[in-house]
This record gives structure tokens, C-alpha cells and sequence, in this order.
């Protein structure tokens, strides 16, 4: 991979994301606004609009028992699972894989009223990262989607109108081990999840929409997806 011509690109937005994720809520720059709380998911925003574009960076943080970050981050990046657990993509199409760990993606979303359909094109990277704190901490996980500009298919050519996205999420594996000695079981496990994602719609689209359906959505999609992940899971052993 590190010979493919966006590799540069990826290591560095790769690296950048993990540690924009790493910065809790409360220490980073800017006011973050609590938009949604459910059990232990806590989802933040702030306002931003670039030409009166709505791009409010999103920032959830999430606990959840029983799978690691390894697992989460897997079934979040195989594309093989994407369409059983994304409910606001219409097709989703892997144009290159640029490496194991790292594939090019084609993603049409489905049309939100009122506005025009969008699809993304994004480089998707999973990588598991040292905790450079604590060597013999708990290991952290991350996926990053990143958009990317690629000749052969040019924004708005076709129906939709092309989105642009940078997507990282990040997980910290905590494990209980149990006293008697006996195996680290699923209930050992914690994982805490940190989400952050900064879209630009592409083209206009009128900002009290836009905040509806992210208001929406993501507690939606984020509570679905780790869902999915801990039903996946939890018959089957346990992938560190
Ligand atoms: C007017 C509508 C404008 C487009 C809205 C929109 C923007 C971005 C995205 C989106 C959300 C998550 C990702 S990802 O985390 O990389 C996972 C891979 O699919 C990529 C894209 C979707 C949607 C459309 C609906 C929507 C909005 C939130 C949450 C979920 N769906």
C-alpha cells in the first residue's frame, strides 16, 4: 500500500483524525453543543457554515459491553457488511482496493427530501495504532473515511450531486480479565467508541434540513450500527 500515490494522503489524514478523535469534548477548541444522549452515546455538534453551507462537525462517544474496537472498526469497514447496517446508502461500490486495510469507495445515499440525492466518493482506512501513552494499554482501532477528487468520476456528472466527508472512528478496547484465572468472556469486554465526521453536503442544501436529518440520523445510525456489531459478535469468539 505505501507505494499507491494517495498512500501519503491517507497516512496523514489517518494520523490527523486519530488524534482530533483522541481530544476529549471538553478540552477542544470551539463549543461543542450535547445535541442527543441515549444510555451511554452522548452525540455533540458545533454550528459552522462555509458559504452558507451547513458543515457542523459531529462528535459522538459511545460505551458498549461485549466487543472489542477490532470488531467494531472491522464491521464498519468491510464493505460486505455495509448495506445490513448503513440504512441511508443506496448502493455502495468498492472502485479500487488500494491495499488489505485500505479500498476506494463509491457510495450513492439515499434521496432526503427535500434535498437532491448525493453520493460520495471516499478512501476508507483501518489501522490498529499503538497507544503511544501507554504502551501496554488498551489497543486502539480506528477506521477513517476521507473523500477524495478522482478524474474518472467528476462531482455532479451524473444525478446526484456529490458530497464531501471526512469520517473517523475510533476505538479504545478495555478488558476486565476475570480474577479466578478463568478466559476473558464477552462480558469482560468494553469498548469505548469515539465518532467524528465532518460533511459538506456539496451543494446547497437549506440549513434547517440539513440539521433536521443529521438531528435525526446520526443518533440513529450510530446506535444501528453498534447494534449490529454486538449481535454479529456475540456467538462468535472474540477477535482482540
Ligand atoms: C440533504 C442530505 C445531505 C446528505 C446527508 C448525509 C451526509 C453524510 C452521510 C454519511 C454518514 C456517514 C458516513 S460513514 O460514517 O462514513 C459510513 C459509511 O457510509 C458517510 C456519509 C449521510 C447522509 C445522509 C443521511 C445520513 C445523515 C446522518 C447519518 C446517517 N445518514
Amino acid at each position: 500500500a505505501s507505494a499507491h500515490r494517495l498512500w501519503p494522503e491517507i497516512d496523514r489524514v489517518t494520523m490527523e483524525q486519530m488524534h482530533y478523535a483522541r481530544m476529549s469534548v471538553e478540552d477542544s477548541g470551539g463549543v461543542w453543543q450535547l445535541f442527543a444522549e441515549e444510555g451511554e452515546m452522548k452525540m455533540y455538534r458545533r454550528e459552522e457554515e462555509v458559504n452558507g453551507m451547513v458543515i457542523d462537525p459531529l462528535r459522538a462517544c459511545h460505551v458498549v459491553k461485549g466487543v472489542t474496537g477490532h470488531e467494531v472498526c472491522e464491521y464498519f469497514f468491510n464493505p460486505q457488511y455495509r448495506l445490513e447496517w448503513e440504512a441511508t446508502v443506496e448502493t455502495t461500490t468498492v472502485l479500487e482496493k488500494i491495499a488489505d486495510d485500505t479500498l476506494l469507495f463509491l457510495q450513492v445515499h439515499k434521496r432526503i427530501w427535500p434535498a437532491s440525492q448525493r453520493d460520495a466518493v471516499f478512501w476508507s482506512h483501518m489501522r490498529r495504532v499503538p497507544d503511544d501513552k501507554d504502551q501496554d494499554g488498551p489497543d486502539i482501532w480506528v477506521v477513517v473515511n476521507n473523500s477524495v477528487d478522482i478524474p474518472d468520476l467528476p462531482a455532479n456528472s451524473g444525478k446526484c450531486v456529490r458530497l464531501f466527508l471526512t469520517v473517523c472512528l475510533m476505538c479504545q478496547t478495555f478488558i476486565d480479565p476475570p480474577t479466578n484465572g478463568a478466559k476473558v468472556s464477552r462480558n469482560d469486554l468494553t469498548c469505548k467508541i469515539t465518532y467524528c465526521s465532518v460533511v459538506n453536503p456539496g451543494g446547497w442544501a437549506p440549513p434547517s434540513v440539513l440539521r433536521a436529518v443529521y438531528k435525526r440520523e446520526y443518533p440513529k445510525f450510530l446506535k444501528r450500527f453498534t447494534n449490529y456489531v454486538i449481535d454479529q459478535c456475540q456467538d462468535k469468539p472474540i477477535l482482540f
